[in-house]
């Protein structure tokens, strides 16, 4: 080889090895460019292509993983506690932006920014996951975007399902439900010494929806196929919904369904349509055979046949609707209730305070009910504190999006972006709650101490506010009060021998006890056995 042909060789060697660190080098500078903006990939990606309004702040927060952001965070069973963490560490607790994979996230952790999302309308839609969409959900009110759609399906429930005279109306199924509960239970303590009473609870949950809602209620204790059938389809969906899917924050692997999610959505769907079109259809010919039934006597699917035309929802919506109220108004009174059990397990003097109350109200020689719970303040303040150290939402369960370009105090917030509230970081502040991590229902008793929980106090919301605010929160109280009252009425909550109360929790859909609740429960006394 002659000396002039290496000299060409080896330049131009060496100007491929140099392109090559050159590209090198501005992908690393491009990787580390978009991945240290505060917020991450997402944040970077967006004020790539736009110019940020200058009179709006950066929002802190951290950059995370490059592309996959804080996605460990979700992944695991803690996320409102590692956002918590890292909100405070970064100074971000009014407002924390964050990236997963490709979606731009914003948090608050604070009563005030928290109040000004919930109730801005720029922020009344939900963003719907893959699973969501496929379950049909966004065919129901939790997922419906905001529009005239959704407004009809809070106006009909407000009136038909949750409205005070109807939950009046249905005092007595939940009394004897919570009756049928203790049953359960005290078999449970007959044939194994200890209960576990998160399937007890959950049974019992699912059948007081089942029954305001499709008028219908199952056995405890028997082996019924179609309840167990029902049981199954809703713990897969539950699974599905608090599944974190990768799908939903990198686009591209969508049509991988590498999780299986989508497949099993699918399947899920099928099965949902068969057991739920079949209760329709038997209401149907129920009706047909009477000549229709009035709403006050009917449950919620005649309410729903009964509409007028403008409004009447087609068969796929009636069973998206129907199936959401299912899923939303189980799964979350059975889990308050767990916590609750397990709080009076761990503290007798507080048990035995609320006990007295009951017996003072109602005497010896009665059953507590629905019309007792206004002269049990003690009671509620247990309930409140409950939903303050253990809400079933800590995130408050499903996040918002910003519907338009809008903004959080001094923040710009573009449209698209995901916004969701640290309740569990709210409820746990000591700048805000005295002894914040004690468990003390005493603090609701002072009057000027007290709070309201139902959505326009942002320091306990455990049912969010704004327009989007939980439409069964209402509902759901009512169930876990009266229930709470006649678990203490007729049982004394002790510690089993083999089993401690751990209170580590689990953030699947709803906050869980990380542990099932497995006690005993002993009768109180010889009037009630
Ligand atoms: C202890 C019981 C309950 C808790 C803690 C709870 C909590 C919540 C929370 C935090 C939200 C989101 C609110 C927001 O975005 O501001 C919500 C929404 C919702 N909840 Fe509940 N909930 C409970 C019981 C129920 C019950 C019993 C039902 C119905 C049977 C129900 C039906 C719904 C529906 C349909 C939505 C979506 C509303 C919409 O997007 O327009 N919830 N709930």
């Amino acid at each position: 080889m002659s000396s002039d042909t290496l000299f060409v060789l080896t330049t131009s060697s060496s100007s491929v090895l140099s392109l090559e660190l050159f590209l090198c080098l501005f992908l690393f500078v491009v990787v580390f460019a978009f991945w240290l903006y505060p917020g991450g990939l997402a944040w970077a990606l967006y004020y790539k292509h736009q110019t940020k309004p200058k009179s709006s702040s950066a929002i802190p927060g951290p950059s995370g993983l490059p592309l996959l952001g804080l996605l460990f965070a979700f992944t695991g069973s803690s996320t409102h506690k590692v956002l918590e963490k890292l909100s405070r560490t970064l100074k971000a607790t009014s407002l924390m932006a964050f990236s997963v994979g490709f979606t731009r996230f914003v948090i608050s952790s604070n009563p005030e920014t928290a109040k000004e999302m919930l109730n801005s309308s720029a922020f009344a839609d939900r963003p719907v996951k893959e699973s969501a969409y496929e379950l049909l959900f966004h065919r129901a009110m939790g997922f419906a975007p905001y529009g005239e759609y959704w407004r009809n399906l809070r106006r009909i429930s407000a009136t038909h399902l949750f409205s005070p005279k109807r939950i009046a109306s249905f005092g007595k199924t939940r009394q004897l439900i919570g009756t049928k509960m203790m049953q359960e239970i005290m078999v449970s303590m007959e044939n194994k010494g200890v209960v576990e009473v998160k399937k007890i609870l959950h049974f019992g949950s699912l059948n007081n929806v089942m029954m305001s809602v499709f008028g219908k209620c199952y056995d405890f204790g028997n082996e019924n196929e179609e309840a167990l059938m029902l049981e199954g389809l809703v713990s897969e969906g539950y699974e599905l919904l608090g599944v974190f899917n990768w799908s939903d924050h990198f686009p591209l692997l969508g049509w991988l369904d590498l999780q299986g999610v989508s497949k099993r959505c699918k399947e899920l769907v099928a099965k949902v349509n068969v057991f739920v079109g079949k209760i329709i259809q038997d209401h149907r010919l129920k009706r047909g055979s009477t000549g229709g039934i009035s709403s006050d006597e009917g449950d919620f699917v005649d309410v729903l046949l009964d509409l007028e035309k403008e409004n009447r929802l087609s068969d796929s919506d009636l069973i998206a609707v129907l199936w959401e109220m299912i899923f939303r108004g189980t799964d979350t009174v059975a889990i308050l209730l767990e916590w609750i059990l397990a709080r009076m397990v761990l503290h007798p003097e507080i048990q035995a305070k609320a006990q007295a109350e009951i017996d003072s109200a109602t005497g010896s020689d009665r059953e507590v009910t629905d019309a007792d719970l206004p002269n049990l303040p003690y009671l509620l303040a247990i309930v409140k504190e409950t939903l303050r150290v253990h809400p079933p939402g800590p995130l408050l369960s499903w996040a918002r999006l910003a519907i338009h370009d809008t903004h959080v105090g001094p923040h710009f917030i573009p449209a698209g972006t995901t916004a969701m509230v640290n309740m569990w970081a709210i409820t746990h502040d000591e700048n805000i709650w005295t002894e914040a991590e004690e468990f003390k229902p005493e603090r609701f008793m002072e009057e000027d101490h007290d709070v309201a929980i139902m959505g326009s106090d942002l320091r306990l919301a455990p049912f969010g506010a704004g327009r989007r605010v939980c439409p069964g929160k209402a509902l759901g109280l009512a169930t876990v009060h009266l229930w709470f009252a006649q678990l203490l009425q007729n049982l004394k909550w002790v510690p089993s021998d083999n089993n401690v109360v751990d209170l580590s929790e689990c953030l699947k859909l709803s906050m869980e006890m990380k542990y099932p609740l497995a006690c005993k429960a002993i009768p109180r006394g010889e009037s009630f056995e």
